[in-house]
This record gives structure tokens, sequence and C-alpha cells, in this order.
């Protein structure tokens, strides 16, 4: 069964007078271990799917199970229980807490689960080793640069093992060097540590990392390569 699955989902937002509806009867299947890459012009939607898959926010109609889960039969403090455990989100600007360490900053994700302070210890010492910080940990994160800031960012997102991590536009403010450092990391998080992953980007060299490329065309997929093909 796919990992990540979307049936029928439509989403619609106000604006004034008019209805904008920048998902129209979507259907989705990312398998455990893929690597989707998501694009499409400004406005149409890509980080309202985000939020979806994400529990973030609701579909006006549809049905999105993550994981196993159903999100909309889940009630609100069992949705921010869901999401500690099985999701990780990546940011277009990391979004560190500025007074916190990396070590801290990656910790906080942690605090939502029933882990003994040994458990949380070993997890953030791994995320760090994972993203190439280990020796980082105490620096705050005026003290790293943009790159190692995301990376923190990064290891937050697989601090608690999630099983899906989505990423939104999380090269968008990085240089070109450091950007394609972020992407290597982003596809071997994927390889090695078989983490299932959906990002947003607008990079066409950044979404060609990912093992499917998908564009949102009008509130519909279209898959990169086969435009005519509903996914
Ligand atoms: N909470 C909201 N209330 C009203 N309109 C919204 C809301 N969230 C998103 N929208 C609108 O829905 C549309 C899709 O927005 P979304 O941010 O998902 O697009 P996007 O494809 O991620 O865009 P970008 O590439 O610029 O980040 C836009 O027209 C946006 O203004």
């Amino acid at each position: 069964m796919a990992l990540v699955k979307l049936r029928g989902v439509s989403k619609q937002f106000r604006k004034g007078d008019e209805t904008i509806t920048p998902l129209d009867n979507i259907d989705l299947d990312v398998q455990a271990g893929e690597f989707v890459s998501l694009m499409g012009p400004s406005g149409t939607g890509k980080s309202t799917l985000l939020n979806l898959v994400s529990g973030i926010d609701q579909p006006d109609s549809g049905t999105i199970t993550v994981a196993g889960t159903q999100l909309s039969g889940l009630s609100r403090s069992k949705l921010a229980d869901w999401r500690a455990a099985n999701l990780g989100y990546i940011f277009q600007t990391h979004n560190l807490i500025p007074v916190l360490t990396a070590y801290e900053n990656i910790e906080l994700p942690t605090l939502l689960l029933k882990l003994s302070s040994k458990q949380r210890r070993q997890r953030v010492e791994l995320a760090l080793e994972a993203v190439g910080l280990g020796d980082r940990a105490d620096h705050y994160p005026r003290q790293l640069s943009g790159g190692q800031e995301q990376r923190v960012g990064i290891a937050r997102a697989i601090v608690a093992h999630p099983k899906v991590v989505v990423a939104d536009e999380p090269t968008g403010s990085l240089d070109t060097e450091t950007s394609e450092q972020v992407q290597v990391l982003l596809q071997r998080l994927n390889r090695e540590l078989d983490i299932t992953m959906l990002m947003v980007t607008h990079d066409s060299d950044a979404a060609k990392i990912a093992s499917r490329q998908l564009i949102l065309d009008r509130g519909k997929f279209v898959e990169e390569g086969s435009l005519a093909t509903k996914v």
C-alpha cells in the first residue's frame, strides 16, 4: 500500500468574492522509499498540498492517508501526536530558534515523543551525524552558515525517525553550491535512511534528484515527461 495516498482531494480558498481551487479532485500515491519532487507555477497549490499531507490543513473533500492513518478522522491533539511520530517538515527558511543551540533545536521535536533522556540524546546525535554537523552541536544559529542552518533544519525534520518528510523549497534560499550539497544530503537520507520524501521546488535541477517528478498544473498532477498522464 502507498505510504502517502490521496483520493479525490480538493481544496478551495475564498479570496474576496472569488473562489480559487488550487487542488481539484487530486489522486496521488507515493510509495514507501520514493523521492517525489513537485514543481509548478507559483500559486498552483504546492504548499497547500504539503500542508494537507502533514495534517496542518484539511481538504474540502477527499481522503488523505499517510503511513496507514486517515488524517481526516483525527482530533487536533491526535493529529499533533501523529505528526510528531510520523512526519518531518523542512522549510525554505529553516525556522530555527535563535536562542537555542543546534543540538537544542534538533531536540525539540523529540520532546513530543515518549523517549528516555538517553534515547533522546542518541536520536539527536544520530541526526547531527546524518547531516554532517556532529562538531557543531553547541553552535547557535547565528554562528552557522546558511547551508549549515538548513542542515540543522533537516536534522530536526528527521530526528523523530519519521516515515515521511515533506520539504517546501528546501534549497530556495541557498546559493548554487550550498543548494547542491543539500540536494546530495536529501538524496542520501532518502536512500540510506529510507525516508520517503515529497519535495516542492522551483529549481528543475533540484527536482531531478527525485525518483519521480510531478508537475502541478491547473489543479491536477502531470508527470514530468508525460504531460498528458494523470498520476
Ligand atoms: N490559507 C489560505 N487562505 C486563502 N488563500 C490561500 C491560503 N493558502 C493558500 N492560498 C491560496 O491558494 C493558492 C495556492 O497557494 P500555495 O501556497 O499552495 O501555492 P504554491 O504553488 O505553493 O505557490 P509558490 O510556488 O508561490 O510557493 C494561492 O492562490 C494562495 O494565495
